[in-house]
């Protein structure tokens, strides 16, 4: 990953921070291949879109980009049930789709006893998350009392987590959700969690029109205890300039030895910031 400003590729174990600890994993990044590459017109932010590193393993491309093509059908066709679900038309949200998913393929090797696998966050890239993972147990959500829970592994089903990027289009109403991996004892567990992309140009201001409509459908519900222990949303945070920016800053601090070679000033700037 050290060589992509699009923090794509391979990250070794103990090379990635959540909530200023290190994280327990590796783990290889993708993105939604055939983005149009970055250059100096473009804003600095558009430069999280770029091309993939591939694993030097027979027929690894096809399996990420097969993997990544149809798992964004099915987030996509998800995406309008839950407009139908808030009473909108199916294609409410179709508009705010970004042009690049991301699709990561995460190993938690065994550690001691209740070690950090990553620590809590919110997922930065866009909307929803898609995950795919073992039968190992050790994914937790921060639940509205302000608990952490355990998401037992289901076979057959995906995990379900509302993004950042959501969040911020429903006005902070449906919350992003907090979760963690607490990481395995006695063996190795595996994740394949998918982040369906959003436009990275949305500014909150533009936002705020657009979601009035939206906001006024969905039931407010009382998480005022989560909100109280909560991790902060970078989206949400009026410092950064749209979408774009605000995950950029979220990957040059999870990822800070890319970050700091391609993005030194941005690094000196953003961890000096407290966002809560
Ligand atoms: O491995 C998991 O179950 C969760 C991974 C995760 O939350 C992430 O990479 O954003
Ligand atoms: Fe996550």
């Amino acid at each position: 990953m050290l060589n992509s400003p699009s923090f794509l590729g391979y990250t070794r174990l103990g090379a990635e921070t959540t909530a200023a600890q290190t994280d327990l994993r590796e783990q290889f990044d993708f993105g939604t291949p055939g983005v149009k590459p970055w250059t100096e017109e473009d804003p600095f932010w558009q430069r999280l879109e770029g091309p993939n590193q591939y694993p030097d393993y027979p027929g690894a491309q096809e399996i990420v980009d097969g993997y990544l093509t149809r798992i964004d059908d099915l987030a996509q066709t998800f995406v309008r049930f839950v407009a139908e679900c808030l009473s909108l038309p199916a294609d409410t949200f179709d508009g705010f789709k970004g042009n690049m998913s991301r699709l990561k393929f995460v190993k938690y090797p065994p550690a001691a006893k209740n070690s950090q696998g990553v620590g809590p966050h919110k997922d930065s890239a866009g909307l929803f998350t898609f995950l795919s993972q073992d039968n190992t147990g050790g994914l937790q959500v921060l639940n509205k009392n302000g608990e952490w829970i355990d998401v037992p592994p289901i076979e057959g089903s995906l995990v379900v987590n509302i993004q950042q990027g959501f969040e911020a289009i429903t006005g902070g109403i449906c919350a992003a959700t907090t979760h963690r991996v607490i990481a395995p004892t006695t063996r190795t567990r595996y994740s394949i969690p998918f982040f369906l992309g959003v436009r990275l140009d949305l500014t909150l201001d533009q936002l705020q029109e657009s979601a009035a409509h939206i906001v006024q459908r969905i039931p407010v519900s009382d998480d005022k205890k989560k909100r109280a222990v909560d991790v902060p949303s970078e989206f949400l945070s009026p410092l950064y300039s749209c979408f774009g920016e605000a995950h950029l800053r979220n990957r040059i601090l999870s990822h800070s030895d890319v970050g700091r070679r391609w993005y030194p000033e941005l690094y000196a700037t953003y961890s000096k910031q407290n966002l809560k």
